[in-house]
């Protein structure tokens, strides 16, 4: 057992929930498999109309389907459901949350962590109820699933309801991203590096490039995901962040607010997109049928409960510019979609090229080095250089080699562990640095409003781009504009 870990009741507001079921429970029992779980924690899974055997006979068959055989190991999970008591709540009605008052009454002084997996809208409703019904304790802890409303004024209603409740220190924002493990090492890089920490300006670098590129479409979410969109699905938390963690100043030390404020800082600098700029800068696309691992798939408009007529974007390509000197004049060109050619989420960081080039003039495009941050899947770090061809016959002349750096393959790992488990984790230690502020959630809507407003304006449809592509052709002059080419076609 780990001794700076103590027991605490974990509380699970939409058990029954696929995020639950999926991601959360799966998580916590490769703790409790790592033994980081306090003997005596309890998890309390709250959902309405269950009880233990049905809520528990579900769990197993979840614990079954999203564990991996290899990581199933049967004593760890009869230990696991042994923590687990199913109560039936109905968020809306404060006289349902009496069992749970009930239950949280036999360990009065534990920390508490309430861990909101339902819909945003209903945050405040069950912060009041556990309030009035007095299951909140000095030690309690929230957890606020994304996303926090759907623009400025709405997030700011959801944090101000829980907020009556709620210190900020109580309050734990996910964001998954800031739990992959590649994300986190984005400040090892950069911090600990002075080879990087050097460079890391527009002295050295020309533009940087974020791309999260998935391969599922939908997944059945339309009702989601038609209202949201992938810029508020995925640019206003996890692109945004990662720009953060790129952009960012160092620190002053690696508390939580030191880390905050420079990531506010960031958000703060994003420059507002002009309604002039908007052809130029930002790309919607929306996929329509295509192949992905050579199956035809359906375009977004023929997906399962679609409206055919939605002018929702599944894509979206940004020319990002930041008002500091750090950035002055260095882009940084954002991009993620839905059913793309590849999942790959990577940052490719282009260093300028020599101020004096002695070289080859022909082979001059091939002269800046880059350093390719891969963040899933293949983790891993790869810096290209440039070295003399090898061989006789061969004068000076260059050739791109890559240094790589391969997670896997150096630290023999067998398997990352899933960001939920990395913040499960931080949450039951009580560290807020992987948990997102609420002003940093705010200036990034702020930021986001405004694009959606000129969206708004514009009110022209998304370019169409097939399943299975980098998204539309406008997304490659985004950067053709300025003479550049996405890392995949270089
Ligand atoms: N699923 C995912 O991969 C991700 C989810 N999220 C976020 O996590 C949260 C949960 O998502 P997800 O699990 O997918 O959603 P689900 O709809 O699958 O789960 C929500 C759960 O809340 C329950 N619920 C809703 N209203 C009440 C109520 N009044 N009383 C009691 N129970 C209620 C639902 O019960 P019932 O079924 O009876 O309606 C359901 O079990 C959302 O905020 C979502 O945006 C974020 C990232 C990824
Ligand atoms: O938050 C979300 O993230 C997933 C992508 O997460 P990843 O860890 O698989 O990269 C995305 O599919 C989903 O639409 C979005 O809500």
């Amino acid at each position: 057992m780990t001794a700076h870990l103590s027991a605490c009741d974990i509380i699970f507001f939409g058990a029954l929930g696929d995020l639950t079921q999926r991601k959360l429970l799966p998580a916590l029992y490769q703790l409790e498999r790592a033994k980081l779980i306090h003997k005596d924690t309890r998890i309390i899974c709250v959902a309405r109309n269950t009880d233990q055997d049905k809520g528990i006979g579900q769990t197993r068959q979840s614990l079954t389907k999203y564990v991996s055989e290899s990581l199933m190991n049967t004593d760890v999970l009869e230990a696991f459901i042994q923590r687990i008591r199913f109560l039936s709540v109905n968020f809306d009605e404060i006289e349902s949350y009496r069992p749970l008052k009930d239950a949280l009454d036999s360990s009065t002084n534990k920390e508490r962590v309430f861990y909101y997996a339902t819909s945003a809208s209903l945050y405040g409703t069950i912060s009041a109820n556990l309030s009035e019904q007095g299951c909140l304790n000095e030690q309690s802890r929230v957890v606020l699933e994304k996303p926090i409303g759907f623009s400025l004024e709405t997030s700011h209603q959801v944090n101000s309801e829980v907020g009556k409740f709620f210190d900020e220190s109580q309050i734990y924002r996910i964001d998954h991203y800031l739990g992959k493990e590649t994300v986190q090492n984005l400040i090892a890089l950069r911090f600990a590096n002075n080879l990087f920490g050097t460079q890391w300006n527009q002295n050295h670098i020309s533009h940087v490039e974020i791309t999260v590129a998935e391969k599922v479409g939908i997944e059945g979410r339309w009702g989601y995901f038609d209202k949201a969109g992938q810029l508020r699905d995925m640019v206003q938390n996890h692109l945004l962040q990662l720009l953060c963690l790129v952009a960012m100043d160092p620190p002053a030390d690696l508390s939580a607010d030191s880390i905050r404020d420079e990531k506010v800082k960031v958000l703060k600098s994003l420059r507002p997109i002009k309604s002039e700029e908007m052809g130029h800068h930002v790309v919607r696309g929306q996929y329509t049928s295509g192949y992905i691992n050579d199956q035809r798939v359906p375009g977004y408009l023929d997906e399962e409960g679609a409206n055919t007529s939605s002018q929702t974007e599944t894509f979206v390509s940004i020319r990002v510019e930041l008002g500091s000197w750090r950035w002055a004049g260095v882009p940084f060109y954002l991009r993620t979609g839905k059913r793309m050619a590849e999942k790959s989420s990577q940052i490719v960081v282009h260093f300028k090229q020599q101020p004096h080039y002695i070289f080859d003039p022909e082979q001059r495009q091939l002269a800046n080095n880059k350093l390719i941050i891969k963040l899933q899947p293949d983790e891993g770090i790869a810096l290209h250089i440039l070295t003399k061809d090898q061989g006789l016959e061969k004068g000076m002349q260059l050739r791109k080699a890559p240094l790589q750096l391969s997670f896997s393959q150096a630290f023999g790992i067998d398997r990352v562990p899933d960001a939920y488990e990395r913040l499960l984790l931080e949450v039951i230690k009580g560290q807020q640095y992987l948990f997102v502020r609420r002003d940093e959630i705010e200036h990034a809507w702020k930021w986001c409003d405004a694009l959606l407003n000129q969206w708004q304006k514009q009110n022209s449809p998304p370019l169409p781009y097939p399943a299975g592509s980098w998204g539309p052709a406008n997304s490659d002059l985004l950067l053709a504009n300025d003479g550049r080419v996405w890392y995949e076609n270089q």
